[in-house]
């Protein structure tokens, strides 16, 4: 029998899921709910979903729900899902980035038949919106789950055979486990960058050059400062707890090292980068779709014959590896665009420049 399945959240963690869901179920029914419309018309003209609902209550019919918003919005779709009729045996999930709280509210379905279990699919990008998309997104990435007592083994599974076209590692923890290594490993550096991108920015208000120097490095490190503010309050909101003894403990290394630079210990100041370099080229090596950045470049395309072939013929000519490439909205007489990735931002920089140059219009995500 058909599953349908229902995503509460169409952006780009709904969408990757929508699509990677599909790829290991190919019959399953997916039903689409976003508060923002255009975000519902975009994932139903792009084929992430096969229906878009008219409100939560579309999720009536689904064998499985999957909360895919912002933390704070995820616990409003909860409470008003907890008012509908479920289906029985149904199994509800979310994707937040914080456990604690989502695990807590999980109480408003006791007694409801379907079962909540809480979920985070360790992968992500800068990116948000359901243009961005995409089916590997989280291939190789740990994907957590946190089942509070009432889940048995089965149901547990149930939900991972839902998941196994994601390609994703599971790992069982406790919602309080979690929130303190996402804390560490995603939330906090998160701060860091974003105020880093902060102090930057003031320091430009004087002396402009420097935000144009701010290249290599920096951008490296500053990435994630780009990814959605909405998204980051709520992460902040929902693990102050675990995230202010860390920002103490982050307070006082760089104090560690204001005092090693007052007191001219260029021994110290060698040890402190001896042991990052040498505890950083010890961590796991990157593998393919975990938390791998991707940077993408839409190239609007005129609809006749070779135009594609044009496009990599050109990349291929100076040497530009393409990593994927997807045509959007290429109906029969309008102009399609295409989606083309790359493994660097130099890639992509130069990839522009050479398309441009041969009168192609480019741009990057929204
Ligand atoms: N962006 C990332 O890299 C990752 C994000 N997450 C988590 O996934 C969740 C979603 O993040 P993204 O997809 O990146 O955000 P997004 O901003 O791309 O999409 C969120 C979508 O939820 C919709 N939404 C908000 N409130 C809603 C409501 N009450 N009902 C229905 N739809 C609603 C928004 O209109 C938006 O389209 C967040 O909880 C985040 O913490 C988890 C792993 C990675
Ligand atoms: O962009 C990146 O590298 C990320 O790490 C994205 C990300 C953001 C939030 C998460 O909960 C998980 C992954």
């Amino acid at each position: 029998m058909t599953k349908k399945i229902f995503i509460a959240g169409l952006g780009l963690i709904g969408g990757s899921l929508a699509l990677a869901v599909k790829a290991g179920h190919p019959k399953a029914e997916i039903i689409g709910f976003d508060l923002n419309e255009k975000a519902m018309k975009l994932a139903s003209s792009l084929q992430i979903i096969d229906h878009a609902a008219d409100s939560l209550a579309g999720a009536e019919e689904a064998d499985f729900i999957i909360i895919a918003a912002p933390v704070e919005s995820s616990l409003t779709v909860m409470d008003e899902l907890a008012g509908l009729s479920l289906k029985e045996g149904a199994v509800i999930t979310d994707v937040g980035s914080t456990k604690q709280s989502v695990v807590e509210k999980a109480c408003v379905f006791a007694g409801s038949g379907a079962i909540f279990i809480g979920g985070h699919p360790m992968a992500g990008s800068h990116k948000s919106g359901v243009e961005a998309s995409r089916e590997r997104l989280f291939e190789n990435a740990f994907y957590v789950l946190t089942p509070g007592p009432d889940v048995t083994d089965s149901m547990l599974i149930k939900l991972q055979n839902l998941l196994r076209g994601t390609k994703a590692k599971f790992l069982r923890l406790e919602a309080a486990d979690h929130d303190r290594y996402a804390g560490l490993i995603s939330h906090l550096p998160h701060i860091i960058a974003s105020a880093l991108v902060h102090e930057v920015e003031e320091a430009g208000k004087e002396e402009p050059l420097v935000q144009q120097l701010a290249a290599g490095g920096f951008r490296d490190i500053t990435r994630i400062a780009s990814a959605s503010p909405t998204m980051w309050r709520d992460i902040l909101v929902h693990n102050k707890e675990t995230l202010l003894p860390m920002l103490e403990s982050w307070k006082n290394r760089l104090h560690g090292i204001e005092q090693l630079l007052r007191e001219d210990d260029s021994e110290g100041i060698y040890a402190f980068f001896e042991r990052a370099k040498s505890s950083r080229d010890k961590l796991p090596s990157r593998q393919k779709g975990a938390m791998l950045p991707f940077y993408d470049l839409f190239v609007d395309i005129p609809d006749h014959p070779g135009v594609i072939s044009d496009v990599t013929g050109l990349l291929a000519v100076q040497n530009i590896s393409i990593t994927n490439i997807r045509i959007i909205e290429a109906r029969e007489g309008i102009m399609g665009v295409l989606r083309l990735s790359f493994r660097s931002e130099s890639d992509l920089i130069y990839a522009k420049q050479v398309l441009e140059e041969h009168m192609y219009e480019t741009y990057e995500a929204p």
